[in-house]
């Protein structure tokens, strides 16, 4: 520091002691024990993000799920996406044992998504009319067993057609994303349950995925399944299965899309919703999937909800 054109030499020494200490005693860092299919690691835990992490003070380690969990770390954070009823009884035990751990997040709320009727049911019970906006969720039923019944059942229950034939429960296996899509009600016979019936929204084939990472929100298009028009549903019959039509490599951010389909959803109406079902949910790390019905402007369906998704 300089005093009348002078250096203050102690000033400067002192100066220089607080600086080194400062590089001596780094920040505490946080660490993140992680327990990921290998798939997940692969997809989530890229190099380019351990290094961004480190550099912010996060380290990501290993959880070894062949040691008892409170024998490792101290860990500041533990992240986890396995599935299997064990694994949800090691996590709940560890965070009885450890309240001052955060757990990303806990298994009974992840449980609550693993399942396609109870996934969406918070979402149905939500009024958010006021809010630049209307969040629905699609018809939908459950069919347990019987697909015989399928068709009386869904006249019954005067769902319309074209149907989304969806496994009931999302296990993380490739089946539990095997996908129908029905354009009679008899050929639903063919399936196995348990399943859920969910009726089509036609919603020019472009697909909002809405992430939540606590109180952060990040939206990106993805390419969908385009609509069903009436003549089509008169002359088609049949059930069949669909890929993952909107997978990471169907990314619709760069496209040249009709603004009245590919305008995102309203920032206020996103925000009221995710802080409703970070709530409601209890999860801090997820994504809703959201269409724009059609011919609306802010009418929008919430067709899915994904638990740490990359
Ligand atoms: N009710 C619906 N109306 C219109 N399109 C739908 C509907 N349900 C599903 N789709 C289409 O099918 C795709 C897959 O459906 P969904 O997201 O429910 O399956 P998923 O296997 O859980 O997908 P994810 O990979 O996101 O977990 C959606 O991205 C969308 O393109
Ligand atoms: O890897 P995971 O098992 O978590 O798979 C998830 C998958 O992520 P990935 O890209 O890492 O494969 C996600 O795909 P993208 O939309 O981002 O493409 C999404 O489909 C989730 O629903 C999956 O979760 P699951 O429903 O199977 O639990
Ligand atoms: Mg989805
Ligand atoms: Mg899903």
């Amino acid at each position: 520091m300089r005093i009348n054109g002078e250096i203050s030499h102690i000033e400067e020494e002192e100066e220089m002691q607080t600086l080194s200490l400062a590089i001596r005693q780094p920040e505490k860092l946080v660490v993140v024990g992680y327990a990921l299919t290998s798939k997940k690691k692969k997809s989530f835990l890229q190099p380019k993000l351990e290094v961004v992490a480190r550099n912010k003070g996060i380290l990501f380690i290993a959880i070894d799920l062949n040691r008892p969990l409170s024998d490792q770390g101290p860990f500041d954070v533990v992240l986890h996406k396995l599935s299997g009823k064990d694994w949800r009884e090691v996590i709940e035990d560890y965070q009885q044992k450890h309240p001052e751990v955060t757990v990303l997040d806990p298994p009974d709320a992840i449980h609550h998504l693993h399942n396609r009727q109870s996934m969406l049911q918070d979402v149905a019970d939500l009024n958010l009319s006021d809010c630049n906006g209307k969040v629905c969720i699609p018809r939908q039923m459950v069919i347990n067993k019987d697909p015989s019944s399928i068709p009386h059942e869904v006249t019954k229950a005067g769902l319309k057609l074209p149907l989304v034939a969806k496994p009931l429960v999302v296990d993380g296996t490739a089946k539990s994303h095997e996908l129908f899509l029905a354009y009679d009600q008899f050929s639903l016979s063919e399936l196995e349950p348990p399943l859920v019936l969910q009726e089509f929204v036609n919603h020019g084939g472009v697909l909002f995925k809405v992430y939540i990472v606590g109180e952060a929100i990040k939206v990106v298009r993805r390419f969908s399944l385009p609509n069903v028009s009436k003549r089509e549903l008169e002359k088609v019959t049949g059930v069949f299965r669909f890929p993952r039509v909107s997978s990471a490599a169907a990314s619709a951010d760069d496209a040249d899309l009709d603004p009245s389909v590919g305008e995102l959803p309203p920032r206020p109406l996103l925000e009221r919703l995710a802080r409703e079902l970070r709530c409601r949910l209890g999860l801090r790390l997820f994504n809703i999937d959201m269409i724009r019905e059609h011919g609306t402007k802010d009418v929008f369906y919430v067709i899915d909800i994904n638990y740490f998704p990359v």
